[in-house]
């Protein structure tokens, strides 16, 4: 099920088809650990809280959807504090890394980890790992407490610093060793989970007692299993600011056109959900759904028909979108990242000039096209506010967990609940916009742009009736 070739899923199957997909504990491999009694119990904030420990069978399911019939399927367990606890605040040592792109809310996660370890635990040591995975044996920490971290959730990025490449399992669990920490949090994409997997696995075969825990980040959303990201939202609304812009300009310009790039590149939820919330575009193209340029129910035909319509238009493209057609095109060399992941050719840049170059060779009109790539800026600002309380419930979440004793996990959100996934589920693949899904189909209608798939095959199928020269 896992690609780790360590991972042993925890299931338990119980009546009606319900399946729990549980996460490890570090009683798995470590006899007779003491447990404690949650600091939380005599905590004025929450002790008057009826029930605020969670009961430990509960559960979250996966699909919400149901039918008389339906089995209860797949379930994750419910974040949130125990009764029990297996550290002693006082033999916490915390550490935090921030790993991969930035992403809004990165510094609220640091934060509120930092508040709730010492806040609703008691716990005074925590350390920042500095620049990514290889700060555990490149670079210096520093020690964080709530006072430190007060005011970082106002601003963008993260104050840890972050990096791509440079994960090195054996070093990085010797580090953890020798500086005597127990709870790690890990704060990045898939990439990074991939690589806090690959530390959990190391961990467990050393029957070290430390507890991994990830916190999934990721600006394109393209993270399987949770609802979505932190920081999607904040990036989605200041994507926002950029189309106005582009629709301002393509509105005063004769035959105005605005092309506008957003990142996205194997999914096109920011663009999808950037066209949805604004109303004011065209055309959205997304890395899922293959676009073509020329003739019948190609790109140039719809641009063409909507200025004649309209005077203007916006068109929002995804970053990873067309990249076949720009490689083809360009004959561009396949070129990756530390990381791995596989950059890509400017498609904004790239479509913009196709457009110019069609409407100038074939003279249909004389337009004033006009690009605007935000990329960067959509991801560098600060968490807005339901961004923020969803970082502060992650975090939170992540802490209960690892003092419960959990491991190997991500805190995530499921059907609106916070809960613990196995590491396998959320580097099983990746979450991408489907084409055929009801969203896809609101989008369309709300720019009734052309569905490029229906007019291709359409076309080709067409191509196919006609009888061609050699058996006429
Ligand atoms: N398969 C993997 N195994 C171990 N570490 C990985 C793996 N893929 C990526 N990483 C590490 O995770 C970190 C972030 O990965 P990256 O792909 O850049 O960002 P993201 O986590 O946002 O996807 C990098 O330090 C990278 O070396
Ligand atoms: O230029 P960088 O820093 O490598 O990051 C850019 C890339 O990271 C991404 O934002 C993906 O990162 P996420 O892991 O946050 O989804 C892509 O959309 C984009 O191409
Ligand atoms: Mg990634």
């Amino acid at each position: 099920m896992g690609s780790s070739p360590n991972s042993k899923p925890k299931i338990v199957r119980g009546t009606a088809g319900y399946v729990l997909e549980d996460v490890p504990h570090m009683a798995d491999y470590i006899p007779d650990l003491p447990t404690y009694t949650n600091p939380l119990q005599i905590n004025p904030a929450y002790s008057v809280v009826k029930q605020y420990f969670v009961h430990v069978d509960d559960s979250v399911p996966q699909k919400i959807i149901a039918n008389k019939d339906s089995p209860r399927g797949v379930h994750f367990r419910r974040a949130g504090p125990r009764q029990k606890v297996y550290f002693d605040s006082d033999d916490v040592q915390a550490a935090i890394v921030t790993c991969g792109g930035l992403c809004p809310g990165l510094n609220t996660v640091i934060r509120e980890l930092v508040c709730a370890l010492y806040h609703m635990y008691g716990v005074k040591k925590i350390l920042g790992i500095n620049g990514g995975y290889k700060g555990f044996y490149a670079h210096n920490t520093i020690a964080l407490t709530p006072k430190s971290v007060n005011d970082i959730h106002k601003r963008g990025g993260t104050i840890l610093g972050s990096s791509r490449g440079g994960h090195d399992t054996t070093k990085i669990v010797d580090s953890i060793q020798d500086r005597g920490i127990n709870q790690v949090y890990i704060i990045g994409g898939d990439g990074t989970q991939r690589g806090a997997d690959r530390i959990f696995e190391e961990i467990r075969r050393r029957h070290l007692k430390v507890a991994v825990v990830g916190i999934p980040k990721t600006i394109d959303n393209d993270i399987p299993v949770i609802d979505k990201s932190f920081g999607f939202d904040t990036a989605v609304e200041e994507a926002q600011r950029a189309i106005n812009a582009a629709h301002v300009e393509a509105e005063s310009g004769e035959n105005g056109i605005g092309v506008v790039k957003l990142m996205g590149r194997y999914s096109g939820f920011i663009a999808m959900y950037a066209t949805l919330a604004s109303r004011d575009v065209d055309c959205c193209l997304i890395p899922e759904s293959p676009f073509h340029l020329e003739g019948p129910g190609g790109l140039f035909e719809f641009v063409e028909r909507r200025l004649k319509e309209n005077g203007h238009m916006v068109i929002v493209i995804a970053e990873g979108a067309g990249q076949e057609l720009v490689s083809e095109s360009m004959q561009s060399l396949q070129k990756q990242d530390a990381s791995g992941n596989k950059l890509l050719q400017d498609v904004g840049l790239w479509i913009s000039q196709k457009i110019k170059e069609h409407f100038s060779r074939l003279k249909i009109m004389h337009i004033n096209l006009k690009y605007i790539d935000p990329t960067y800026m959509i991801r560098a600002v600060p968490s807005n506010a339901s961004d923020n309380v969803y970082c502060t419930l992650l975090a939170q979440s992540a802490v209960h967990g690892a003092m419960a004793g959990y491991t190997g996990f991500t805190s995530g959100l499921v059907n609106g609940r916070q809960t613990y996934i196995p590491f396998y589920r959320i580097i099983e693949g990746q979450n991408k916009v489907v084409i055929t899904d009801r969203m896809w189909a609101r989008l369309l209608s709300s720019t009734n742009q052309p569905s490029f798939t229906v007019s291709k095959i359409a076309a080709e199928e067409k191509r196919e009736e006609e009888p061609t020269g050699e058996q006429q």
